[in-house]
């Protein structure tokens, strides 16, 4: 099977194009769990298949490393819109991509011939407790408390398509990611677990981030997570709707524009390409 390796920040992703004909195996999760294996796999935070679409340029599916299938990535929208784009496979500025989230459309940015980056039409946030069932009541969850083994947290709930938590401290540095993170990711508040962001404002242009990813663990960048942060921002008071999102593989550009979506901007890089023998373990 043919893949190319590419990241968006450090967050790696193997791709596989089902529409070059290239086949794999139906049980998608297995084949996540194995190639993504950082020992005995490729090594990567997700497998990214691309399929035909009867709604936009192709079909994108996330499975997340621990074989979890997630609705949206905003990491690896950028490096398909580019692998699409620099391939010639979809050559057009704007391509439409058909994700559980609805139809993204990432548009190509160059400077002399060259893709310089990509920026993302992410679509509106999500914010009703319906949209995202949790803690009872209708309205938005913004700075609810919630109590996860006897420490409070106040968590704002944003679904980008895939659902979001977002937590503000005073010090980013005094998080304890993996403790927390996957205790989080898997509250019962969140029936369909959650994805954990740990933010630190530094001014209102300004944060910086850390995220536990569910079915993934901690990554080096998450961009629906940086857009849920965005979001977070703005409804908490902290931030403006232009923000830059300081992540531990880089900074993405977010902004929630008045056509109430938020257009996400950074970079996607191809590391290499290879062919995966697909094993029994
Ligand atoms: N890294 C991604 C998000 C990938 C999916 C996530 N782990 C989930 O299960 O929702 C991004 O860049 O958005």
């Amino acid at each position: 099977m043919l893949f190319t390796k590419v990241h968006g920040l450090g967050n790696d992703f193997i791709l596989v194009n089902a529409c070059l004909g290239e086949r794999f195996p139906d049980d998608y999760a297995t084949l996540a769990k194995e190639m993504c294996h950082r020992h005995f796999g490729i090594g990567a935070d997700g497998l990214v298949l691309l399929l035909d679409s009867g709604v936009a340029d192709v079909r994108m599916r996330i499975i997340n490393s621990d074989g979890s299938e997630a609705e949206m990535c905003g990491n690896a929208i950028r490096c398909v819109a580019k692998y699409l784009y620099e391939h010639n496979i979809v050559r057009k500025e704007e391509i439409k991509i058909e994700t559980l989230a609805g139809v993204i459309v990432p548009q190509v940015i160059q400077k002399n011939g060259v893709v310089e980056a990509i920026k993302v039409d992410m679509g509106e946030p999500r914010l009703e407790r319906e949209q995202i069932p949790m803690l009872g009541a209708a309205g938005r969850v913004i700075n609810e408390p919630l109590e996860l083994d006897g420490q409070r947290f106040y968590i704002t709930a944003v679904s980008m398509g895939n659902p979001h938590c977002v937590i503000f401290v005073e010090d980013l540095n005094a998080v304890p990611l993996q403790l927390i993170g996957p205790r989080m990711e898997q509250h019962p508040a969140f029936p369909k677990k959650t994805n954990v962001e740990f933010v630190q404002v530094i001014n209102p242009q300004e944060v910086r981030m850390l995220v536990w990813e569910r079915g993934a663990g901690p990554t080096m960048a998450c961009g629906t997570g940086a857009c849920a942060v965005a979001v977070a921002g703005v409804l908490n008071g902290l931030t403006e709707k232009k923000v830059t999102v300081h992540l531990p593989g880089g900074s993405l550009e977010i902004e929630w524009a008045e056509d109430g979506k938020l257009y996400m901007t950074g970079p996607a890089v191809e590391v290499f390409h290879g062919e995966y023998t697909v094993y029994k373990s």
